[in-house]
């Protein structure tokens, strides 16, 4: 009799458990549709539902362009998750990111900033942390600290001047990545600039293994974003993670303090990116740890961020022969040697830095919506009441696309940030590749300046075309950075006094 009990209450149990399992999503659902706060919001039912088809667009590398359909299809304001909104309009960049006067400032959404535990560091350090870690950094990115630091920044682009002129004479006919080699010297310049040592990239041609490393965490990173969400399975995923990546983890962390030893060994006063944190580094209570998180933070958000607006902007300018034309003209007849070309004088190049605008606008390197938290209390949004603990996110790419903000999206035209009137109705503040506000980006002036040194300098000793196999270069897929193939351009060395 008892057993028979017994077995009665483990059916009913086993019958509740599976009901549960069935009635909870269904009553989730419905709740999330209909009465969540955000239910007045547009958008697809399947992203108020559930998380999962936010993490499919983003791990199949879609969600940028995903979101330029959303906006198109439900408007500025579209519901992409059951407790996330996102803006497609110019005013929202004040609203979400802007300096607040007193009132509480939006905070980073922990699951896309700190998906796992590590040090935190200035991009995903909280609010009082994070100022202090940014005026301490700032002065590394100051107009003088910037001229000290153009020696370094010029020895590591004559080398890859130099390296190209041996490649391009020694390939015979063959094309360059250059892709490649953007990148090679961006890691190098930022590796000196971060730690005091350079990748050797340029110098062996090939990428370092701490380099080869950082390019897969970001496929791993949009994973372990969405995994946030379900810290169970994180945390059984992340026990199964084999003993040989674990320690390949290990024996990279290892290499990275040691970089920074060296480069805390240094006595002397070096104008680098490091030199503010490292005076004050007790005060700030920066062990080494910290240290290193914002040094590689430098690494990853200086160096990806520069290759790829360099290996965008001249793969569009390869593609536009008017836009390539001006460009030779403007630098060429500006410069009469390699030497004139510095630092300040690239200053005085406005079409290039058009160039640049339009590649920024139409390949952005930052291109899909890092999220911000409605703080205690909601936010004001587009004019809209937004629930606490909402998350708000800009998506750069869907944004600089929408006809309603850019005459003719989709084409190439330099000419519109030279104030040609056929684009007088294009909405500029809605184009912040840099964000706005107290988080913007403190490396915007160095970004600028080193990327139009590299190509005044490329086009000033090369002719360049694009090979036949890059010409979709730009179909590409994102997963928090773009997937680049690789860019092939032919070179055909200039004699530099021409
Ligand atoms: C074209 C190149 C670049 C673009 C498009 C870019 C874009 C951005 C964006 C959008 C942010 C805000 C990130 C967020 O809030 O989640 C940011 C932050 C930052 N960027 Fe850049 N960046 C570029 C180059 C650089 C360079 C060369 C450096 C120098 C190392 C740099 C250093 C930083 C730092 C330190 C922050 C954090 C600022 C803070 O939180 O206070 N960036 N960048």
């Amino acid at each position: 009799m008892l057993d028979q009990i017994n077995l009665l209450d483990a059916k009913l149990a086993f019958l509740l458990a599976i009901s549960m399992a069935i009635l909870y999503p269904i009553a989730q659902a419905i709740y999330n549709v209909y009465f969540h706060p955000l239910s007045r919001f547009p958008g697809p039912i399947s992203h108020a539902i559930s998380r999962l088809p936010y993490f499919y667009c983003q791990i199949n590398g879609t969600l940028v362009f995903d979101m330029l359909t959303l906006h198109q299809r439900y408007g500025d304001i579209v519901r992409i998750a059951p407790d996330e909104l996102a803006f497609s309009h110019p005013d929202a960049w004040k609203d979400i990111m802007g300096h607040k006067n007193g009132e509480a400032e939006m905070s980073k959404a922990s699951w896309y900033y700190r998906p796992i535990e590590e040090p935190p560091h200035i991009v995903n350090e909280e609010q009082e942390r994070h100022r202090s870690l940014r005026r301490q950094m700032a002065h590394g990115f100051s107009e003088k600290s910037m001229r000290d630091q153009e020696p370094i920044i010029r020895k590591y682009v004559d080398l890859l001047v130099d390296k190209l002129r041996q490649q391009s004479n020694s390939l015979e006919g063959s094309p360059i990545v250059l892709s490649d080699w953007y990148n090679f010297t961006t890691f190098d310049i930022i590796g000196d600039l971060a730690f005091g040592e350079p990748f050797g990239c340029l110098q062996g041609s090939h990428y370092d293994n701490w380099i080869e490393s950082i390019f897969d965490l970001a496929y791993i990173g949009s994973i372990l974003q969405a995994l946030s969400f379900y810290p169970w399975l994180k945390r059984g995923l992340l026990a199964l993670v084999p003993r040989s990546a674990r320690d390949a983890y290990e024996k990279h962390k290892k290499l990275t303090e040691a970089k920074m030893r060296r480069r805390m060994a240094v006595t002397e006063e070096r104008p680098d990116l490091i030199e503010g944190l490292l005076k004050k580094k007790d005060e700030l209570n920066l062990d080494i740890e910290h240290l290193v998180s914002n040094a590689e933070i430098l690494i990853i958000g200086g160096s990806e961020t520069t290759a790829t607006l360099l290996s965008g902007v001249t793969y569009l300018i390869l593609q536009d022969a008017k836009a390539y034309e001006k460009l030779k003209d403007e630098v060429r007849s500006t410069f009469h040697s390699r030497e004139d070309i510095n630092l300040i004088s690239v200053n005085s190049l406005p079409y290039m830095l058009a160039c640049l605008d339009e590649a920024l606008r139409m390949y952005p390197p930052v291109a899909n919506g890092p999220p911000r938290v409605c703080p205690k209390g909601g936010a004001r949004i587009l004019g809209e009441y937004i629930p606490e603990n909402t998350y708000a996110s800009i998506h750069h790419w869907a944004m600089y696309r929408r006809e309603e903000y850019f005459t003719d999206p989709d084409t190439y035209h330099p000419e519109r940030f030279l104030g040609d009137s056929r684009f007088s109705n294009d909405q500029r503040e809605a184009f912040q590749p840099f964000h706005l506000g107290p988080r913007n980006c403190l490396g915007r002036n160095l970004a600028y300046s080193e990327i139009r040194l590299i190509l005044a300098l490329i086009i000033f000793n090369f002719d360049m075309t694009l090979a036949d196999e890059s010409h979709d270069w730009i179909q590409q897929r994102n997963y928090l950075t773009w997937k680049k193939p690789p860019l092939k351009v032919y070179l055909t060395p200039r004699n530099e006094e021409a």
